[in-house]
């Protein structure tokens, strides 16, 4: 889900911050760092958007694997159900994404693959609300996808619209 009732509509900057800060331990880092950034990648293409890791906490986009309770309004499910959610842009808060670290998360076809998981979350930490196209990103229900490119004209056609 995302929760843009809390937040601005879209950024107000190009170069956005991103921080990984409590990890997985069904992937390596090195695993988890590649496909965060490939899954920012997937938006930068699309738009006039950079983002820059960054190692300190006060990133615009904090990017962590927690489970249930984890201090804000959203606890997590356990395993399947929700998988992950993000804010919408603005301060704090804003562009922060969680992942629901009792799924099996994975780079491949099996479990629930983090590239596709988070490339989703980002289109909301940038604003984008849900589609009701199967074929879009920003559909709300889980699809492994095996194109490399995961978005819809629609998707690149709403993020264009707002940066
Ligand atoms: C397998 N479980 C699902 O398909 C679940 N969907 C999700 O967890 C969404 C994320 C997917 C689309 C990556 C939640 N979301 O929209 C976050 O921004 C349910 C459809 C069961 C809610
Ligand atoms: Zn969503
Ligand atoms: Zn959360």
């Amino acid at each position: 889900e995302e929760y843009s009732h809390i937040q601005g509509a879209r950024w107000n900057k190009n170069v956005l911050t991103y921080n990984i800060g409590r990890y997985t331990r069904d992937l390596p880092r090195i695993t988890v760092d590649s496909l965060v950034e490939s899954a920012f990648s997937v938006w930068a293409r699309a738009s006039s958007l950079t983002f820059v890791r960054s190692h300190t906490r006060n990133a615009d986009i904090m990017v962590e694997f927690v489970t249930y309770e984890h201090g804000d309004l959203y606890p997590f499910d356990g395993p399947r159900g929700t998988l992950a959610h993000a804010f919408g842009p603005g301060q704090g808060v804003g562009g922060d994404t969680h992942f629901d670290d009792a799924e099996n998360w994975t780079a491949g076809q099996t479990g629930f693959n983090l590239f596709v998981v988070a490339a989703h979350e980002f289109g909301h930490a940038l604003g984008l609300k849900h589609s009701r196209n199967p074929d879009s990103l920003m559909y709300p229900t889980y699809r492994s996808s095996r194109r490399a490119n995961l978005l819809s004209r629609e998707d690149v056609a709403n993020i264009n619209a707002l940066y």
